[in-house]
C-alpha cells in the first residue's frame, strides 16, 4: 500500500486549494488536494509540508486529519490521507500543477476531482464547522 498525503489548504475566507494535475501525467487534467507520496520512515504531517514546498512554495500548518482513503487506480492501491492546514508563509506558485484555483465548497463540486478525493470532498462537505 502506499501511502499518498493530500493537503485541504484553508484559506482564512474558508476556501480551499484545488490543483489540476498536468495533461500527459497520470490522471492529467484531473483535480486533486495537492501533496504526494509519503517517504519510507517519514510520517503524514512532515510529508504534506515537504511536499508543499516543493510543489507550491508554501509553508503549511498541519491543523487536522480527516478519514483516509483507499482507492486503486488499476495500479494497485494507494491510502490517501486528507490533512486540513493552513498557510503560514509564501503564497502559492504551482511548479507540478498546469493550474490551481482557490475554491467555495459550491465550486469543488463542480471541478473534475480525481477518484479518490471524493469521498474527501462529502466529508468536508459534511463537517458542520469548516475549519
Ligand atoms: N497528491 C495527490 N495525489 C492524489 C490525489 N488524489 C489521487 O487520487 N492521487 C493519486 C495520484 C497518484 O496516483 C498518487 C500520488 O500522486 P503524486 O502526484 O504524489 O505522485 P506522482 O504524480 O509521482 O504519481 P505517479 O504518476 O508516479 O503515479 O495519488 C490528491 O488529492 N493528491
Amino acid at each position: 500500500m502506499i501511502d499518498v498525503v493530500a493537503g485541504l489548504i484553508l484559506a482564512s475566507d474558508g476556501r480551499l486549494l484545488a490543483c489540476r494535475r498536468p495533461e500527459g501525467k497520470h490522471l492529467g487534467g484531473k483535480w486533486e488536494f495537492p501533496g504526494g507520496k509519503v517517504e519510507p520512515r517519514e510520517t503524514p504531517e512532515p510529508a504534506l509540508v515537504r511536499e508543499l514546498r516543493e510543489e507550491l512554495e508554501i509553508t503549511v500548518e498541519p491543523l487536522r486529519q480527516l478519514t483516509p482513503v483507499v482507492h486503486d487506480y488499476g495500479r494497485g492501491p494507494i491510502r490517501l490521507i486528507p490533512i486540513v492546514c493552513r498557510i503560514t508563509d509564501g503564497e502559492p506558485h504551482p511548479h507540478e500543477h498546469s493550474e490551481i484555483r482557490w475554491c467555495t465548497a459550491d465550486e469543488l463540486d463542480e471541478l473534475d476531482l480525481a477518484a479518490a478525493d471524493l469521498p474527501i470532498l462529502a466529508e468536508w462537505l459534511s463537517l458542520p464547522e469548516k475549519r
